[in-house]
C-alpha cells in the first residue's frame, strides 16, 4: 500500500519525513489552511512524488504553483470542473480529484470525472475542506463504481490501524491505491512525528 504525507511545512520536516520515502508528499496551497505552504520545497528524491493541494483555485494559480515548485500532481478539494481537470491533465500533472464523504455518497457524481482525473481521493467532509481529522464510514466504499485507482483520507491515524487493515481486505477496498495521512500524526499543525509515521508505515507494509 502507498503511502501520501500530507500537509507538510517546514524545511527540516520535509526532509525527515521524505527519509521515510513516503510515495507522495503534500503541500497545500490554500491560504485559509493553518498548513498553508508558502516556502521554497527542498530537494526530495525523484521517487517521492510533490503534490499540490488546492481549494477552487484558477487555472492561472495551479499552473504558477505546479511551475514553480515543479510539482508531479495537484489535489482539488473544492468545486473544480471536469473542463479545469482536463487543463491541468494537460499540463502533464497527475490529477487528484477530491470527494469528501459523510454518511452516504452519490457514486454517479464521479461519471464527469472518469476521463479526467488519474486518481480520486476519498476524504472526510467536515467544517474545513480538509484536514479534519476524523475518519468517514469506509463501508460506503462498498458501492464504489469505478476501477479509477482511489486514495483514502480522512482522521487515518495509528489508532485506526486495525479498521484499516480489515478494510483493505475487503473487496471495496481493491481498488485502494494510496492511504493519505495528516493531522493524525501531527506534533503542531503541519509539521509531522516521524516515529509515528515510520510505525505507520511499517505496518501497512506488511
Ligand atoms: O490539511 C489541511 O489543512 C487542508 C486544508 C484544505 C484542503 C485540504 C487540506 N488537506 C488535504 C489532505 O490531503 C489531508 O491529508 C486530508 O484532508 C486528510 O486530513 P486528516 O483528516 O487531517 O487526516
Amino acid at each position: 500500500m502507498k503511502l501520501k504525507v500530507c500537509g507538510m511545512k517546514t524545511k527540516d520536516n520535509i526532509l525527515n519525513v521524505a527519509k521515510l520515502n513516503p510515495d507522495f508528499m503534500g503541500f497545500i496551497f490554500y491560504k485559509n489552511s493553518p498548513r498553508y505552504f508558502n516556502s521554497v520545497i527542498p530537494e526530495l528524491p525523484e521517487h517521492i512524488k510533490k503534490i499540490g493541494v488546492f481549494v477552487d483555485a484558477t487555472y492561472d494559480y495551479i499552473k504558477g504553483i505546479v511551475q514553480k515548485h515543479q510539482l508531479h500532481g495537484v489535489q482539488l478539494h473544492g468545486n473544480e470542473s471536469p473542463e479545469l481537470c482536463k487543463q491541468l491533465q494537460d499540463l502533464n500533472c497527475t490529477v487528484i480529484k477530491v470527494f469528501s464523504i459523510k454518511d452516504s455518497f452519490d457514486f454517479n457524481t464521479l461519471e464527469p470525472y472518469e476521463d479526467v482525473c488519474d486518481f480520486y481521493l476519498f476524504d472526510t467532509k467536515g467544517k474545513h475542506p480538509g484536514g479534519n481529522g476524523f475518519t468517514f464510514d469506509w463501508t460506503v466504499l462498498k458501492n464504489y463504481s469505478s476501477i479509477k485507482p482511489f486514495f483514502l483520507s480522512g482522521g487515518i491515524g495509528l489508532n485506526e490501524l486495525n479498521k484499516l487493515l480489515s478494510f483493505l481486505k475487503r473487496p471495496e477496498a481493491v481498488f485502494c491505491h494510496s492511504l493519505d495521512v495528516n493531522s493524525k500524526f501531527e506534533t503542531n499543525l503541519g509539521l509531522k512525528n516521524i516515529e509515528k509515521l515510520k510505525e505507520f508505515k511499517s505496518l501497512i507494509q506488511t
